[in-house]
C-alpha cells in the first residue's frame, strides 16, 4: 500500500493540521478568559461583622487554576486599624494613642468600664490585662485606677471616666484594680455607678499568693526606703519583717491571719461581699495557677463571658524558657511580662507552709461551694 503523495494530498493534510493547532489553541483561551480567574494571588480585605469593631483581617486567597479548595492565609491587622490605640510592646506600655483625626474618625470617647478585674493582687491580673489589650474587641485602661477604693470617689464620675483609655463604640472597656476586692465599701460602690457591670477576679493558690505579696512588698519597701523619710509601708496592716517566716508567724509560733500577707487569701470572704451586690452570672472566677500553666484557657473563658469575639489561638502564647512563664508571640513576638512579674520566690520552711495551709483549707472550701467551681489548690 502506498500512501497519496500528490501536491493537493499535501496541501489538503497541512491545512487540517493548522486548523487543528489553532481550534486548540482558541479553545484554552478561551476557557481562561471564560472562567474569570487567573492562576495568580488575588486579595480581598475582609470586615468581620461581631461585634463590630471594624477589626480587619487580610485575607490572601491563592485560587488554583481549576477554582477548587482555594488555599486562605489569614494575616492578621497588626495594628488594630480601626482601634483608638496601636499595639506596642508590653514593655513600651502596650498602647500607643492615634491623632486626635484618627481619635475623631473612629468615634473614640472615654467610657465608663463594661468589665472589671476587681482582684486578687498577686494573682496574675498584670498578666490577663496584657493579654487581653491585645484583643481587637477590648479597649483596656492600662493604669490601676483605684478609683472605688481611694479618695478619688469623691471627685465624681466624670473624673473616673477622664480616666478611662478611649474606646470605640464597638469595643468593651475594662479597666484592673485588684485593690477593689478587699475593701468593704467597694462592691456596694461599684453597684450604684455600674450595677451591670461584669467582674472577673483570678485567684491563685492562697499560699503563693502570700509568698508573691511578701516579696513584692519587701522590694516596695526597699524602693521606699531609699528615700528615708518614706521608708515605711502605706498600709500599716501590712507587717514585713525580713524573711516570709517572721513576717507570719508570731512570737508564740501562730499565724498571724491579721497580717494582709495572709488575710488575703481569705478569697471567700471578699467574693461573698461582692455576691451581695451582684448576680452570679455577672462574676467569673478564673484559676491563677492553671492560668500561670496555660494562659490561652484562661483567655478563652474570659471571650466567652464577654461574649466578644473568637481571636486568641493557642499559638498567640508561647512557653519562654529564660522568663520561665508564658509570653505573648502574637500579634507582637517575645512579648514578655516586664521583670517585676515572675520574681523569684523564697524557701519557706515547712512549718510555717503547713500552718498557713491549715489555715486557708476551709476557706478554700467555701470558695469551691460558692463559685461552684474544684480549684486544685483548695485542699
Ligand atoms: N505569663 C506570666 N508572666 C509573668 N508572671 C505571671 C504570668 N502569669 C501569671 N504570672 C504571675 O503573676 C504574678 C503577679 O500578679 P499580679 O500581676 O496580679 O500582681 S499585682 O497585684 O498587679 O502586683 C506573678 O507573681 P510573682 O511570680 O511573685 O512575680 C506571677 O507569678
Amino acid at each position: 500500500m502506498t500512501g497519496d503523495t500528490s501536491p493537493y494530498s499535501r496541501w489538503r493534510k497541512r491545512v487540517i493540521l493548522i486548523t487543528v493547532v489553532s481550534l486548540l489553541l482558541a479553545f484554552s483561551l478561551g476557557m481562561l478568559e471564560g472562567s474569570g480567574t487567573h492562576p495568580r494571588r488575588k486579595s480581598h480585605i475582609k470586615t468581620w461583622s461581631r461585634p463590630g469593631a471594624g477589626y480587619q483581617l487580610e485575607v490572601d486567597k491563592t485560587i488554583p487554576p481549576n477554582g477548587d479548595n482555594a488555599i486562605t492565609h489569614a494575616r492578621e491587622d497588626f495594628n488594630c486599624d480601626k482601634c483608638c490605640y496601636r499595639y506596642t510592646t508590653i514593655e513600651n506600655g502596650i498602647l500607643e494613642i492615634r491623632s486626635k483625626s484618627e481619635l475623631q474618625e473612629r468615634v473614640c470617647k472615654k467610657r465608663l468600664p463594661d468589665v472589671i478585674i476587681f482582684g486578687m493582687k498577686k494573682c496574675g491580673t498584670t498578666s490577663l490585662k496584657n493579654f487581653l489589650s491585645y484583643h481587637p474587641d477590648i479597649a483596656f485602661t492600662q493604669n490601676e485606677l483605684t478609683f472605688f477604693s481611694s479618695s478619688d470617689r469623691t471627685k465624681g464620675v466624670e473624673f473616673y471616666r477622664s480616666e478611662m483609655v478611649y474606646s470605640t463604640p464597638d469595643q468593651i472597656s475594662i479597666e484592673k484594680t485588684p485593690d477593689y476586692c478587699h475593701y468593704p465599701q467597694v462592691p456596694r460602690a461599684i453597684k450604684a455607678v455600674l450595677p451591670n457591670v461584669k467582674l472577673i477576679i483570678i485567684m491563685r493558690d492562697p499560699v503563693e499568693r502570700a509568698i508573691s505579696d511578701f516579696v513584692h512588698m519587701q522590694v516596695s519597701l526597699a524602693k521606699k526606703c531609699k528615700k528615708k523619710s518614706a521608708c515605711r509601708l502605706d498600709d500599716p496592716a501590712y507587717y514585713i519583717a525580713d524573711t516570709f517566716e517572721d513576717s507570719i508567724i508570731d512570737s508564740n509560733g501562730d499565724l498571724n491571719f491579721s497580717n494582709l500577707l495572709v488575710a488575703k487569701g481569705v478569697y471567700v470572704t471578699y467574693i461573698r461581699r461582692y455576691r451581695k451586690y451582684f448576680k452570679p452570672e455577672q462574676v467569673l472566677a478564673l484559676d491563677g495557677e492553671t492560668f500561670i500553666k496555660n494562659p490561652y484557657p484562661a483567655v478563652k473563658l474570659v471571650e466567652q463571658f464577654l461574649g466578644i469575639r473568637d481571636y486568641f489561638t493557642r499559638d498567640h502564647f508561647y512557653y519562654d524558657v529564660q522568663k520561665g512563664f508564658f509570653c505573648l508571640n502574637k500579634p507582637i513576638p517575645n512579648n514578655c511580662m516586664k521583670e517585676s512579674k515572675g520574681r523569684p520566690h523564697p524557701e519557706v520552711n515547712d512549718e510555717t507552709l503547713r500552718k498557713l495551709r491549715d489555715y486557708y483549707r476551709p476557706y478554700n472550701k467555701a470558695l469551691n461551694k460558692l463559685m461552684k467551681v474544684d480549684f486544685h489548690w483548695s485542699s
